[in-house]
């Protein structure tokens, strides 16, 4: 048998991990998360938004099921480093075509397996969020590896949708009848999204991150999507401009996650980092309509600055918080309350992860039915 090889993580803080190397052998930058789910590591690993980023698994064993070629997000997997603390040995499931650890290899991703998964997570708590290198093999000391951790790109300021994004428009048809047309704006999207809007009848036709606001009103959609999406919302202005440019046209809008960021700076609100972010598929969120509890799957490391009593004035009437965090108080949900509009931080499409929040596809269906307040609904009840 072979020894394995050994490798290191290191922390922009000079704060150094030793274990053994998984995945493709190199280095590799990026910013350290931890991503907290129990299942779903080929969702996470191939979840758009978190590009540039180096996921450190808490769940203890991965790589138990193998992997399928159902379960991805995407055509391939996003993550710039992956870490856990022990790699199944062994990958038994009746969909498993081959080993987490090949996968990772086949595509050049460069990974740890080390005991300190649980003090990582812990210190990136206490630190807050930072930059990491994984290095394989390392020839340099640790305090050289931190100098050049520390020289790698900062995720605040970091425009990554255009990176992720499709490079043509393509059309998800809808499951059955089709009751609506959805033009979706990919910022990061993940497959099961637009699967989600086609199993309620939506035809959904997904455009690159660029797309103007005119590009997004060709479609003549009832409705308009923003998707997930990995980097700094506050560098993703073209977003923003599209989006205004649907909303003076009056179209439903939906968001999720990076989408209700987008959102949030349509309507005036600025958005900032959290100290480290939600990734898991457990966060308790409150709908402070009704005041039920969904538990639900999430992905962010930055959050929408809100008001959190009461509605405020936005340029398309009254805008309330819809939906806040139990853990802490963080916007979830945006509403606006005079225009069929609304976004959640989180993941209703939840692949994996719980279903709690499924139906506000729903909502984004009845909105659609309702017509939007302005031209398209009232060509569609005149006419
Ligand atoms: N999943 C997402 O859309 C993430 C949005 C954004 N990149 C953040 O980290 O907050």
């Amino acid at each position: 048998m072979t020894r394995p090889t050994p490798a290191v993580l290191v922390l922009e803080d000079g704060r150094a991990f030793h274990g053994t190397s998984y995945g493709a052998e190199g280095e590799t930058f990026g910013e350290m998360v931890f991503a907290t789910g129990m299942t779903g590591y080929q969702e996470t690993l191939t979840d758009p938004s978190y590009h540039r980023q180096i996921v450190a698994m808490t769940a203890p064993h991965i790589g138990n099921t193998g992997v399928n070629d159902e379960d991805p997000e995407s055509s391939r997997v996003w993550v710039a480093g992956y870490v856990v603390r022990e790699p199944a040995r062994v990958a038994s499931n009746w969909r498993s075509r081959r080993s987490l650890d090949d996968e990772l290899r086949r595509q050049g991703v460069v990974g740890i397996a080390m005991p300190g998964t649980r003090a990582l997570t812990r210190h990136l708590r206490e630190r807050g969020a930072m930059r990491a290198g994984v290095f394989t093999a390392p020839t340099a000391p640790v305090e050289e590896l931190a100098e050049r951790v520390r020289t790698s790109p900062s995720m605040v300021g970091a425009d990554l949708a255009k990176e992720v994004s499709t490079a043509a428009p393509y059309v998800v048809p809808a499951h059955g009848v089709k009751r609506f047309t959805v033009a979706a704006i990919d910022l990061g999207i993940k497959a099961m999204t637009p699967y989600r809007m086609a199993e309620r009848g939506c035809e959904v036709h997904v455009l690159p991150a660029t797309a103007t606001a005119a590009d997004v009103l060709a479609v003549d959609p009832d409705g308009v999507f923003l998707s997930n999406g990995p980097g700094d919302p506050a560098a993703a202005d073209y977003a923003v401009e599209t989006l205004t440019g649907v909303l003076e046209a009056r179209r439903p809008v939906f968001g999720i996650c990076f989408g209700n960021q987008i959102l949030g700076r349509a309507l005036g609100l600025g958005t900032y980092k959290l100290r480290y972010g939600h990734r898991g598929v457990n966060q308790p969120v409150q709908d402070r309509r009704t005041g039920k509890v969904d538990i639900s799957a999430h992905n962010h490391g930055f959050a929408v600055q809100a008001p959190l009593e009461g509605p405020f004035d936005t340029p398309y009437g009254r805008g309330e918080v819809s939906h806040v965090n139990l853990n802490d108080d963080c916007v979830e949900g945006l509403r606006l309350l005079d225009y069929p509009a609304f976004s959640v931080q989180y993941h209703p499409e939840a692949a994996a992860g719980p279903h709690d929040a499924a139906g506000l596809f729903d909502e984004f269906c009845a909105l659609m039915a309702g017509g939007a307040t302005g031209t398209k609904g009232e060509e569609r009840r005149n006419g």
